[in-house]
């Protein structure tokens, strides 16, 4: 039995984010068995948040949808009334899922889906890529008291004939206080739902639906520039089949020139191999993700320009061979090995006095010490401390500065900032005498767990 679930084309920032919500997030918990909350339930809160954030469409302008302006449309009255909305949007801000890539949108559309699904109803297709707006949209979410004329009226402004509102009322409705789950079951539910989730302003455009786990998903490659070698983590997510025990095997080749490799490329087998947890949409796919790492050593003079792996089945089958569809996982000089995190000597500090930590994070650049030299760092924070909708992210513009405790090596230097443990995400950018270099989206958290930690207490 083999998988043969979508390939996944490296580097797509947005998709590979998408998958590992949607399969292996943790934002299903919250909603797992379909759980009560007041007198209804947590997902039916959530889907009727995203009802009423998508009802300010206009078809004939394609302006509104789901584009998270409900999170200013909360003063309307019998519009969107209860505690359920704000309580949502809170669930929403405390999981921490906004990125600068995927908004506030793209989690109320990913909580539908946990949604329905946890209380029965079929798996809807994900598509990511939502643009948040910055304002409220029109107040066209229809009203109890209003006639079917109006109902009819508005739902065709939302793009949904009258056929089409009756089942999306009906969908939606049983998710409420009644325990009548049964039509959710309906076939059109999903489909129904999913055109919700993807009513969109016409200006923005959506990935294709998720409806599979990528095969062979990799880890963003880290680096470490160490006495003559880069030293590069990376790891690669393998789908398969319970019955068999894959060995998989990493290689390389160095840019032109001095080759230390042999012509079949470096290699290395893999460090470790850990199952990873699926979340309750991931299980249902049957198949068991394994996270196969590697730590390998490059020689920092013939360096590197490609990487692919090679996935053995040891069942007598030819090897597959993982090489982001031939083009191999390319690190380009300018930016990957011109500017990065460095994550050897960066750090996690944890203040022992007051128990708090923090990230000390160093940034290797192409340059000599003599050169006129800036970098800076932009630091996303997820989580808005506000006690009411809007719940927004922060963006805090950090200046580095050289690191007296990493003086020039290897033609780098290294600069330094400290950034709160509450980021998740970095752009780095560094200037070197007139040559700009920028890394965006630097997952943090991904970084985190290869960081040492210091703990010091004053
Ligand atoms: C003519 C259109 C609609 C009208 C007039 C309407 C009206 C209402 C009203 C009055 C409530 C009770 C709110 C409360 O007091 O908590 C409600 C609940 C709900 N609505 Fe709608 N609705 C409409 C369409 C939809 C659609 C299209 C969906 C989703 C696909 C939806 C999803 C829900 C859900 C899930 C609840 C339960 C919320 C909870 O129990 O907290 N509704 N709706």
């Amino acid at each position: 039995q083999s998988v043969s679930n979508p390939t996944f084309q490296w580097p797509n920032t947005l998709l590979k984010y998408a998958d590992k919500q949607l399969f292996e997030g943790q934002l299903s918990e919250l909603v797992s068995g379909c759980p009560p909350r007041e007198n209804t339930t947590i997902p039916a809160q959530w889907v009727r948040l995203a009802y009423h954030d998508m009802a300010t469409y206009d078809v004939s302008t394609g302006a509104g949808g789901l584009d998270a302006s409900i999170q200013y449309e909360l003063n309307r009255g019998a519009q969107n009334i209860g505690e359920g909305m704000p309580q949502t949007l809170s669930d929403f801000n405390s999981d921490a899922l906004v990125t600068p890539f995927f908004g506030m949108a793209d989690v109320i559309a990913l909580g539908t889906v946990f949604a329905v699904s946890s209380c029965g109803g079929p798996f809807i297709p994900y598509s990511a890529g939502r643009v948040d707006a910055t304002e409220g949209g029109p107040a066209t979410v229809p009203e109890p008291q209003q006639d079917l004329a109006t109902h009819i009226q508005l739902f065709q402004q939302q793009g949904f004939n009258q056929t089409e509102m009756i089942g999306l009322v009906a969908c939606g409705h049983t998710l409420g206080a009644s325990d009548k789950r049964i039509s959710l079951r309906f076939e059109t539910c999903g489909t129904l739902l999913q055109r919700m989730l993807n009513t969109v302003p016409s200006t923005v455009s959506l990935t294709d639906p998720i409806t599979e786990p990528f095969n062979y998903v990799i880890n963003d490659p880290l680096l470490s520039y160490q006495n003559t070698t880069f030293i590069l983590l990376t790891a690669l997510r393998v789908l398969h089949p319970t019955d068999t025990s894959p060995t998989v095997t990493m290689f390389w080749v160095d840019q032109e020139g001095d080759s230390v490799c042999p012509s079949t490329g470096c290699s290395i087998p893999s460090s470790s191999s850990d199952p990873l947890a699926f979340n309750e949409i991931g299980i249902q796919v049957g198949v068991t993700p394994i996270r196969y790492s590697f730590k390998a050593t490059i020689d920092a003079t013939s360096s590197i320009s490609n990487f692919w792996f090679e996935v053995n089945n040891n069942d007598g089958s030819d090897p597959i061979i993982v090489d982001n569809g031939g083009t191999g996982f390319v690190l380009e000089q300018d930016p990957a090995l011109s500017l990065f995190v460095d994550i050897d000597r960066s750090e996690g500090v944890v203040l022992l006095d007051s128990n708090t930590e923090f990230f000390r994070i160093v940034v290797a650049v192409l340059g000599d010490a003599a050169s006129a030299s800036t970098a800076t760092l932009t630091a996303f924070t997820p989580i808005s401390t506000a006690t009411a909708p809007p719940f927004l992210p922060t963006t805090t513009l950090i200046n580095l500065i050289l690191d007296d405790s990493n003086p020039p090596e290897g033609g780098f230097i290294f600069f330094t900032g400290n950034v709160s443990n509450s980021v998740t995400y970095l752009d780095v950018s560094a200037t070197v005498d007139d040559t700009t270099y920028t890394v965006q989206n630097f997952d943090v958290n991904a970084a985190a767990q290869f960081l040492t930690f210091v703990e010091i207490s004053s």
